[in-house]
């Protein structure tokens, strides 16, 4: 069978994209969805993700990490799968949609920037040398010395599969402060078991623990990652962070058929 795709990515956080508005796609075949994001073997990606059609909303967001699994959200993921719905004229330049977490707004502004809505957080732990929080999907944050030179993979492995996070396991990122407004950050994801050039609830993630640590009482925030910059926004009240928006580049690469 052939099969249709298309390839978006946003900041450098790239994603297999399929338009299952038909329900034809076999959602429960890991093996294929890991075939599909090999960079070697198959057409390659962070992830894949389907655009599925909703009841209620104006489409459904399916997430799936390049192991196949299917996991929690994706901030950069929902950012492409919204340029993709705009794309196959589901959508106009705003936008309601569902995912794992919930219901996100997003709107694409005239600069083709995708601003999307991530769930509210009221919850942040703080511990001695990091923060743990979940921005839709688990997030471990903690502030280095030597960002550049740092070893993503074997330090985000030794902390995504030690005795902190258990089973489930945590995206792990590493970050260092610029100025007032200003972190760079790099991220070990989770399902992907590698250092990604973006994660974007992992840029939120790194926004509001920087608040709560107090480096920095700016609510817009500008993050730079290895694959581009992403611009973080909330509002705070009694240690609640709501109305948190993810801004950044989300963009079309190409589009194939792969035979499957
Ligand atoms: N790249 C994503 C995060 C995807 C989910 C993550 N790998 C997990 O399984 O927790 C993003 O942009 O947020």
């Amino acid at each position: 069978m052939q099969l249709e795709f298309y390839k978006y990515q946003g900041t450098g956080n790239d994603f297999v994209m399929i338009d299952n508005r038909s329900d034809f796609f076999p959602k429960e075949n890991t093996q294929l969805i890991a075939h599909l994001c090999d960079r070697r073997f198959g057409i390659g990606g962070d992830g894949l993700i389907l655009l599925e059609n909703d009841t209620t909303t104006d489409f459904k967001m399916v997430y799936y990490n390049s192991d196949g699994n299917q996991s929690s959200m994706c901030g950069n993921g929902g950012r492409c799968l919204v340029a993709f719905a705009k794309k196959l004229n589901v959508i106009q330049n705003d936008t309601t949609f569902i995912a794992t977490d919930g219901l996100h707004h997003a709107t694409i502004e005239d600069d083709g920037l995708v601003s999307l809505q991530m769930i509210d957080v009221a919850e942040v732990k703080v511990s001695s040398d990091h923060v743990f929080l979940n921005t839709g999907s688990p997030h471990h944050v903690q502030l280095v010395d030597d960002l550049e030179n740092y070893n993503i993979k074997e330090n985000g492995a030794a902390i995504r599969y030690g005795d902190l996070y258990g089973k489930a396991g945590s995206n792990i990122n590493f970050v260092k402060q610029i100025d007032d407004t200003t972190f760079s950050l790099r991220t070990y994801e989770r399902g992907v078991e590698d250092e990604t050039l973006s994660c974007g609830t992992g840029a939120t993630a790194v926004a509001i623990a920087m608040n709560v640590l107090g480096k920095t009482d700016a609510s817009s925030i500008d993050l730079n990652v290895e694959g581009g910059k992403l611009v973080v926004s909330f509002d705070k009240k009694e240690g609640q962070f709501t109305h948190v928006f993810l801004k950044g580049p989300a963009e079309f690469v190409f589009k194939g058929t792969i035979e499957i």
